[in-house]
Protein backbone atom coordinates (compact mmCIF):
# COMPACT_ATOMS: atom_id res chain seq x y z
CA UNK A 1 0.00 0.00 0.00
CA UNK A 2 1.22 3.69 -0.30
CA UNK A 3 2.58 5.61 2.36
CA UNK A 4 4.24 8.33 0.58
CA UNK A 5 4.20 11.68 2.25
CA UNK A 6 1.20 12.96 -0.09
CA UNK A 7 0.76 9.29 -1.80
CA UNK A 8 -0.03 11.24 -4.76
CA UNK A 9 3.01 9.50 -7.05
CA UNK A 10 1.39 6.31 -6.88
CA UNK A 11 -2.06 8.04 -8.79
CA UNK A 12 -5.24 7.37 -7.36
CA UNK A 13 -6.92 3.68 -5.86
CA UNK A 14 -4.47 2.86 -3.78
CA UNK A 15 -3.87 4.74 -0.78
CA UNK A 16 -3.95 2.62 2.69
CA UNK A 17 -6.77 4.12 4.46
CA UNK A 18 -4.43 3.15 7.98
CA UNK A 19 -2.03 5.81 6.33
CA UNK A 20 -4.27 8.85 5.47
CA UNK A 21 -5.69 9.01 9.18
CA UNK A 22 -1.80 9.06 10.22
CA UNK A 23 -1.14 11.77 7.68
CA UNK A 24 -4.24 13.56 8.73
CA UNK A 25 -2.92 13.70 11.93
CA UNK A 26 -6.80 14.09 14.06
CA UNK A 27 -8.53 11.01 14.92
CA UNK A 28 -12.11 10.09 13.56
CA UNK A 29 -14.24 10.81 16.48
CA UNK A 30 -17.35 8.78 16.80
CA UNK A 31 -19.35 11.66 18.39
CA UNK A 32 -19.36 13.68 14.96
CA UNK A 33 -20.37 10.77 13.19
CA UNK A 34 -16.73 9.57 11.86
CA UNK A 35 -16.30 6.21 11.38
CA UNK A 36 -13.54 5.50 8.15
CA UNK A 37 -13.51 2.68 6.25
CA UNK A 38 -10.33 0.92 6.82
CA UNK A 39 -10.98 -2.49 4.90
CA UNK A 40 -9.37 -1.85 1.45
CA UNK A 41 -11.44 -4.99 -0.03
CA UNK A 42 -14.62 -2.87 1.02
CA UNK A 43 -13.05 0.46 -0.36
CA UNK A 44 -11.95 -0.85 -3.52
CA UNK A 45 -15.35 -2.38 -4.85
CA UNK A 46 -18.01 0.30 -3.65
CA UNK A 47 -16.94 2.34 -6.77
CA UNK A 48 -17.90 -0.32 -8.91
CA UNK A 49 -21.82 -0.81 -7.27
CA UNK A 50 -22.27 1.97 -9.55
CA UNK A 51 -24.96 0.97 -12.24
CA UNK A 52 -23.05 0.23 -15.21
CA UNK A 53 -24.65 2.67 -17.64
CA UNK A 54 -24.11 5.41 -14.87
CA UNK A 55 -22.40 8.68 -15.90
CA UNK A 56 -19.90 8.82 -13.51
CA UNK A 57 -18.43 12.23 -14.72
CA UNK A 58 -18.76 13.99 -11.74
CA UNK A 59 -19.10 11.88 -8.31
CA UNK A 60 -20.64 13.27 -5.09
CA UNK A 61 -19.09 12.31 -2.04
CA UNK A 62 -21.20 13.21 1.16
CA UNK A 63 -18.46 13.08 4.28
CA UNK A 64 -14.93 12.49 2.87
CA UNK A 65 -13.16 11.86 5.99
CA UNK A 66 -9.53 11.70 5.59
CA UNK A 67 -9.95 10.43 2.08
CA UNK A 68 -10.19 6.59 1.70
CA UNK A 69 -13.08 6.65 -0.42
CA UNK A 70 -12.03 9.85 -2.28
CA UNK A 71 -9.04 8.58 -3.44
CA UNK A 72 -10.97 5.48 -5.01
CA UNK A 73 -13.32 7.79 -6.59
CA UNK A 74 -10.83 9.99 -7.73
CA UNK A 75 -9.19 6.65 -9.60
CA UNK A 76 -12.96 6.13 -11.20
CA UNK A 77 -12.74 9.15 -12.43
CA UNK A 78 -9.52 9.12 -14.18
CA UNK A 79 -10.27 5.70 -14.95
CA UNK A 80 -10.71 5.86 -18.73
CA UNK A 81 -7.67 8.22 -20.08
CA UNK A 82 -9.58 8.26 -23.41
CA UNK A 83 -12.17 10.31 -22.19
CA UNK A 84 -12.01 14.11 -20.95
CA UNK A 85 -11.19 13.46 -17.20
CA UNK A 86 -13.99 13.06 -14.61
CA UNK A 87 -14.73 15.37 -11.95
CA UNK A 88 -15.13 14.65 -7.63
CA UNK A 89 -17.00 17.10 -5.55
CA UNK A 90 -17.00 15.81 -1.65
CA UNK A 91 -18.72 17.96 1.01
CA UNK A 92 -17.22 17.80 4.77
CA UNK A 93 -18.58 18.99 7.60
CA UNK A 94 -14.87 18.90 9.64
CA UNK A 95 -12.72 21.69 8.62
CA UNK A 96 -9.50 19.34 9.96
CA UNK A 97 -10.49 16.94 7.72
CA UNK A 98 -11.83 19.31 4.45
CA UNK A 99 -7.99 20.90 4.91
CA UNK A 100 -6.45 17.69 4.47
CA UNK A 101 -8.18 16.38 1.70
CA UNK A 102 -6.98 19.72 -0.25
CA UNK A 103 -3.46 19.18 0.83
CA UNK A 104 -3.17 15.20 0.62
CA UNK A 105 -4.83 15.68 -2.68
CA UNK A 106 -3.28 19.06 -4.31
CA UNK A 107 -2.50 17.95 -7.29
CA UNK A 108 -6.58 16.88 -7.93
CA UNK A 109 -7.84 20.32 -6.63
CA UNK A 110 -4.89 22.18 -9.01
CA UNK A 111 -5.78 20.27 -11.34
CA UNK A 112 -9.64 20.85 -11.41
CA UNK A 113 -10.07 17.04 -10.64
CA UNK A 114 -11.28 17.39 -7.12
CA UNK A 115 -13.49 20.04 -4.77
CA UNK A 116 -13.51 20.07 -1.43
CA UNK A 117 -16.43 21.71 -0.02
CA UNK A 118 -16.36 22.29 3.75
CA UNK A 119 -20.02 22.62 5.23
CA UNK A 120 -22.22 20.68 6.97
CA UNK A 121 -24.42 18.50 3.56
CA UNK A 122 -27.86 19.38 4.61
CA UNK A 123 -27.19 22.92 4.18
CA UNK A 124 -24.95 23.81 1.27
CA UNK A 125 -26.47 23.43 -2.19
CA UNK A 126 -25.92 20.66 -4.02
CA UNK A 127 -23.46 21.07 -6.33
CA UNK A 128 -24.22 19.68 -9.97
CA UNK A 129 -23.33 15.63 -10.29
CA UNK A 130 -23.74 12.70 -12.09
CA UNK A 131 -23.97 10.16 -9.41
CA UNK A 132 -23.31 9.71 -6.00
CA UNK A 133 -21.01 7.66 -3.81
CA UNK A 134 -20.65 7.79 -0.27
CA UNK A 135 -20.29 6.36 3.04
CA UNK A 136 -22.92 8.54 5.13
CA UNK A 137 -22.81 10.04 8.41
CA UNK A 138 -24.93 7.52 9.59
CA UNK A 139 -26.83 10.29 12.25
CA UNK A 140 -28.33 12.24 9.23
CA UNK A 141 -27.68 9.78 6.49
CA UNK A 142 -31.97 9.80 6.25
CA UNK A 143 -32.04 13.28 5.16
CA UNK A 144 -29.31 13.02 2.72
CA UNK A 145 -30.69 10.30 1.28
CA UNK A 146 -34.14 12.60 0.83
CA UNK A 147 -31.85 15.46 -0.36
CA UNK A 148 -29.94 12.96 -2.81
CA UNK A 149 -33.09 10.82 -3.94
CA UNK A 150 -35.34 13.46 -5.66
CA UNK A 151 -32.35 14.28 -8.09
CA UNK A 152 -32.95 11.52 -9.31
CA UNK A 153 -28.96 10.27 -10.02
CA UNK A 154 -26.90 7.02 -9.54
CA UNK A 155 -26.63 6.86 -5.99
CA UNK A 156 -24.32 4.40 -4.03
CA UNK A 157 -24.80 4.83 -0.39
CA UNK A 158 -23.50 3.13 3.14
CA UNK A 159 -25.99 3.44 5.65
CA UNK A 160 -27.17 1.23 8.89
CA UNK A 161 -28.23 -2.33 8.01
CA UNK A 162 -31.38 -2.02 9.67
CA UNK A 163 -31.93 1.44 7.87
CA UNK A 164 -30.85 -0.54 4.63
CA UNK A 165 -32.87 -3.08 5.28
CA UNK A 166 -36.09 -0.66 5.60
CA UNK A 167 -35.25 1.20 2.32
CA UNK A 168 -35.37 -2.01 0.18
CA UNK A 169 -38.62 -4.11 1.89
CA UNK A 170 -41.53 -5.10 -0.05
CA UNK A 171 -45.31 -4.93 1.37
CA UNK A 172 -46.12 -7.47 4.02
CA UNK A 173 -42.37 -7.66 5.33
CA UNK A 174 -42.06 -6.60 8.99
CA UNK A 175 -39.37 -3.64 8.00
CA UNK A 176 -41.88 -2.34 5.02
CA UNK A 177 -43.09 0.78 6.02
CA UNK A 178 -42.85 4.55 5.27
CA UNK A 179 -38.88 4.12 4.13
CA UNK A 180 -39.49 1.79 2.12
CA UNK A 181 -42.40 3.50 -0.22
CA UNK A 182 -40.52 6.64 -0.13
CA UNK A 183 -37.04 5.47 -1.51
CA UNK A 184 -38.68 3.19 -3.97
CA UNK A 185 -40.51 6.25 -5.40
CA UNK A 186 -37.52 7.80 -6.79
CA UNK A 187 -35.66 4.77 -7.54
CA UNK A 188 -34.75 0.62 -7.56
CA UNK A 189 -32.89 0.31 -4.06
CA UNK A 190 -30.91 -2.81 -3.56
CA UNK A 191 -28.76 -3.98 -1.09
CA UNK A 192 -25.05 -4.86 -2.80
CA UNK A 193 -23.43 -5.73 -0.02
CA UNK A 194 -23.28 -5.99 3.64
CA UNK A 195 -20.40 -4.50 5.56
CA UNK A 196 -19.39 -5.78 8.81
CA UNK A 197 -18.20 -3.58 11.96
CA UNK A 198 -14.81 -4.71 11.68
CA UNK A 199 -14.50 -2.65 7.99
CA UNK A 200 -14.66 0.49 10.44
CA UNK A 201 -12.28 2.61 12.44
CA UNK A 202 -13.63 3.24 15.32
CA UNK A 203 -16.27 0.56 14.89
CA UNK A 204 -19.99 1.51 14.77
CA UNK A 205 -22.11 -0.09 16.91
CA UNK A 206 -24.28 -2.06 14.43
CA UNK A 207 -23.62 -4.09 10.94
CA UNK A 208 -23.49 -1.66 7.31
CA UNK A 209 -25.08 -2.37 4.62
CA UNK A 210 -24.11 -0.86 0.78
CA UNK A 211 -27.33 0.16 -0.95
CA UNK A 212 -27.72 1.05 -4.75
CA UNK A 213 -30.14 3.29 -6.02
CA UNK A 214 -31.35 3.18 -9.27
CA UNK A 215 -33.48 6.49 -10.30
CA UNK A 216 -36.43 5.99 -12.30
CA UNK A 217 -40.21 7.05 -12.81
CA UNK A 218 -42.77 5.12 -10.09
CA UNK A 219 -45.13 2.66 -12.23
CA UNK A 220 -47.49 4.98 -11.22
CA UNK A 221 -48.76 8.33 -11.26
CA UNK A 222 -49.22 10.99 -8.19
CA UNK A 223 -50.76 14.27 -8.77
CA UNK A 224 -48.59 15.53 -6.08
CA UNK A 225 -46.01 14.28 -4.64
CA UNK A 226 -46.12 16.06 -1.81
CA UNK A 227 -49.38 15.21 -0.64
CA UNK A 228 -48.21 11.64 -1.25
CA UNK A 229 -45.25 11.16 0.65
CA UNK A 230 -46.66 13.04 4.03
CA UNK A 231 -49.95 10.64 3.33
CA UNK A 232 -47.96 7.58 3.23
CA UNK A 233 -46.52 8.96 6.54
CA UNK A 234 -49.45 9.73 7.96
CA UNK A 235 -50.77 5.46 7.58
CA UNK A 236 -47.56 4.40 8.75
CA UNK A 237 -48.17 5.85 11.90
CA UNK A 238 -50.84 3.43 12.01
CA UNK A 239 -49.82 0.48 10.50
CA UNK A 240 -51.42 -2.42 12.27
CA UNK A 241 -54.73 -0.65 12.29
CA UNK A 242 -56.99 -1.38 9.51
CA UNK A 243 -57.19 1.03 6.10
CA UNK A 244 -60.28 2.38 6.93
CA UNK A 245 -59.00 3.64 10.47
CA UNK A 246 -55.54 4.52 9.95
CA UNK A 247 -57.71 6.90 7.09
CA UNK A 248 -59.68 8.31 10.07
CA UNK A 249 -57.08 8.51 13.00
CA UNK A 250 -54.33 10.18 10.55
CA UNK A 251 -56.12 13.30 9.17
CA UNK A 252 -54.03 15.66 11.41
CA UNK A 253 -51.32 14.24 9.85
CA UNK A 254 -52.17 13.75 5.84
CA UNK A 255 -54.10 16.66 6.32
CA UNK A 256 -57.28 15.78 5.20
CA UNK A 257 -60.37 17.60 6.32
CA UNK A 258 -62.57 15.51 4.87
CA UNK A 259 -61.35 11.48 5.79
CA UNK A 260 -64.81 10.00 5.75
CA UNK A 261 -65.76 10.85 2.29
CA UNK A 262 -62.42 8.93 1.55
CA UNK A 263 -63.32 5.80 3.67
CA UNK A 264 -66.83 5.95 1.47
CA UNK A 265 -65.60 6.02 -1.57
CA UNK A 266 -62.53 3.76 -1.01
CA UNK A 267 -62.84 -0.26 -2.09
CA UNK A 268 -63.79 -2.53 1.07
CA UNK A 269 -60.89 -4.99 0.24
CA UNK A 270 -58.67 -2.32 0.60
CA UNK A 271 -59.91 -0.75 4.00
CA UNK A 272 -59.85 -4.05 5.51
CA UNK A 273 -56.24 -4.45 4.81
CA UNK A 274 -52.97 -2.71 6.88
CA UNK A 275 -51.13 -0.28 5.40
CA UNK A 276 -47.84 -2.72 6.11
CA UNK A 277 -49.68 -4.58 3.33
CA UNK A 278 -50.24 -2.29 0.38
CA UNK A 279 -47.53 -1.94 -2.10
CA UNK A 280 -46.70 1.52 -3.75
CA UNK A 281 -49.02 1.42 -6.44
CA UNK A 282 -52.01 0.64 -3.92
CA UNK A 283 -50.58 3.42 -1.44
CA UNK A 284 -50.59 5.78 -4.82
CA UNK A 285 -54.02 5.41 -5.96
CA UNK A 286 -55.40 5.37 -2.36
CA UNK A 287 -53.42 9.03 -2.09
CA UNK A 288 -54.84 9.98 -5.50
CA UNK A 289 -58.90 9.15 -4.14
CA UNK A 290 -58.11 10.95 -0.43
CA UNK A 291 -56.74 14.18 -2.55
CA UNK A 292 -59.62 14.38 -4.65
CA UNK A 293 -62.28 13.25 -2.26
CA UNK A 294 -60.54 14.14 1.07
CA UNK A 295 -59.83 17.90 0.77
CA UNK A 296 -56.61 17.83 1.68
CA UNK A 297 -55.41 20.89 3.30
CA UNK A 298 -51.71 22.52 2.36
CA UNK A 299 -49.04 21.06 4.09
C1 LIG B 1 -18.72 7.62 8.13
S1 LIG B 1 -17.51 8.89 7.92
C2 LIG B 1 -16.90 8.50 6.29
C3 LIG B 1 -15.50 9.02 6.03
C4 LIG B 1 -14.82 8.50 4.77
N1 LIG B 1 -15.59 8.80 3.58
C5 LIG B 1 -14.60 7.01 4.86
O1 LIG B 1 -15.37 6.28 4.25
O2 LIG B 1 -13.67 6.61 5.55
C6 LIG B 1 -18.60 10.28 7.65
C7 LIG B 1 -17.92 11.60 7.35
O3 LIG B 1 -18.94 12.58 7.20
C8 LIG B 1 -18.57 13.78 7.88
N2 LIG B 1 -19.85 14.41 8.27
C9 LIG B 1 -20.59 14.19 9.39
N3 LIG B 1 -21.72 14.90 9.34
C10 LIG B 1 -21.69 15.60 8.17
C11 LIG B 1 -22.58 16.52 7.56
N4 LIG B 1 -23.74 16.87 8.14
N5 LIG B 1 -22.23 17.05 6.37
C12 LIG B 1 -21.06 16.70 5.77
N6 LIG B 1 -20.18 15.84 6.30
C13 LIG B 1 -20.50 15.28 7.49
C14 LIG B 1 -17.73 13.32 9.04
O4 LIG B 1 -16.88 14.37 9.48
C15 LIG B 1 -16.98 12.14 8.43
O5 LIG B 1 -15.79 12.57 7.83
Amino acid sequence: MTDSPTGEAAGYGSRDPDALARRAGARADPDRDQHFLVDDRVLDRIPGYLPADADGSHLLEIGGGAGALTDRLLAAATADATADSGRVTVIERDGTFADFLREEFAAAVDGGLLDVVEGDALDVDLPPFSACVANLPYGVSSEIAFRLLPEKKPLVLMFQAEFADRMVASAGESEYGRLSVSAQHYADVEVVERVPKEAFDPQPAVESAVVRCTPRDPDYVVGDEAFFLRFVKALFTQRRKTVRNAVRNTAHISGLDEPEAVVDAADEELLSSRPGKLDPAVFAALAELARERGSPTEA
